[in-house]
């Protein structure tokens, strides 16, 4: 095992990056990464467990909650609490925010936002399922941390990352200085890295979205689409179509093998259905420090304005060049589509929240 590197001595390691480090992000990040082991726990035995299935209770989303978000969601929120490192949560399962009210974290730097079980639908099959962070630093400086402090662009970003639970298990996160991997080591208990300084081809021949939803799609997705099946050996087409249905999981397979992953608006979400806060801003700082491209489909996720906790995005997410290419089949096919989406938002009276 000589040579093998802990997630908690590479963090002490980077935090020397920082001259004026104190060791709060360095904590929160330990604090996140044991969450996770004890999340994985549950997941790898999850068929033994009363943790597979519904519960009766719906969130913000109007989804029906998994027994395992809510195990989760406890998991993640007592390791934030119990650090100390941070004062305020945001979370997929909480319609609100948690201001975190107590002696050692009323006056914490950070805001923690979290999708604590991403891929919901595949836990009952056994199926990699996902975590997803975002830290951000406070940006008020008196008195309790407020919702203001919850809602910063995506460009705000001090860290982010993901944890994959799949065949191994993986903690993947940036601080901004590129991005670093982590397999568990279950016989000892560690995050060890493996996939140092990870970088996303400039090309690739995977296109993951849901193409049960083709019908209701922008003109310019199914354009690109027909796109990525035509038989051309020159540009290596046809692709091949790879759709997990947990994002986590599908992006990690994107990172190391390069391809493009899709969840655009549709008739029925004229937003999309993934969360910008939780999901579309965390992956989208991990994949463009990866060397990648992640936008709605026509701007920079990371410029969105955030204007809600909940609020949704289209995401456009992957190696530069599928992107960009994507982007243009948007341009070119999706005035009359945008024109359409903002017109309906306008009569419903939405706009800027969630839908
Ligand atoms: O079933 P759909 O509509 O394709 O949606 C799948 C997407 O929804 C999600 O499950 C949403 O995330 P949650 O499971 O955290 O709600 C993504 O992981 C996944 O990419
Ligand atoms: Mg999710
Ligand atoms: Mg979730």
């Amino acid at each position: 095992m000589s040579g093998v590197k802990t997630l908690g001595q590479f963090i002490i390691e980077k935090q020397a990056d920082f001259p004026y480090a104190k060791g709060e992000l360095s904590r929160l990040l330990r604090d996140l990464a044991i969450a996770a082991k004890i999340v994985n726990r549950e997941v790898n035995k999850a068929g033994l467990m009363d943790i597979i299935g519904d519960t009766e209770d719906i969130n913000v989303q109007g989804e029906t909650q998994k027994k395992l978000d809510v195990y989760a969601n406890e998991q993640f929120i007592s390791a934030l609490k119990s650090g100390g490192e941070c004062c305020i949560v945001v979370s997929e399962e909480n319609d609100d925010y948690i201001y975190i009210d107590s002696e050692i974290s009323r006056n914490a730097k950070y805001i923690v936002a979290i999708d604590p079980l991403d891929g919901s639908s595949n836990i009952d099959v056994n199926v990699a399922v996902g975590t997803v962070f975002s830290i951000y630093r406070r940006k008020s400086t008196e008195g309790k941390a407020t919702l203001r402090d919850a809602l910063q662009k995506g460009t705000e970003q001090v860290a982010a990352g993901y944890i994959v639970y799949g065949a191994s298990t993986m903690l993947v996160y940036t601080t901004g200085v590129g991005v670093n991997g982590f397999t568990l080591d279950p016989s000892i208990g560690e995050f060890c890295l493996s996939h140092p300084q990870m970088k996303i081809p400039k090309d690739g021949k995977i296109y993951s979205i849901n193409e049960g939803n083709y019908k209701r799609f922008p003109e310019g997705v199914k354009k690109y689409i027909k796109y990525c099946q035509v038989e051309d050996d020159a540009t290596n087409r046809p692709y091949t179509s790879r759709y997990i249905g947990s994002m986590v999981a599908d992006l990690h397979r994107n990172i190391i093998k390069g391809g493009i992953f899709i969840y655009p608006t549709t008739a029925g979400s004229p937003r999309g259905k993934l969360r910008l806060v939780y999901e579309c801003n965390p992956i989208a700082f991990i994949i463009e420090q990866a060397g990648g491209r992640a936008t709605n489909g026509f701007s920079r996720i990371l410029d969105t304005e955030v204007d809600s906790l909940h609020q949704r995005s289209a995401i456009f997410v992957g190696s530069e060049n599928m992107v960009l290419l994507a982007e243009k089949f948007m341009s070119e096919y999706s005035e009359d589509i945008r024109a359409d989406t903002e017109s309906r938002l306008e009569n419903l009276g939405i706009i800027g929240g969630i839908d």
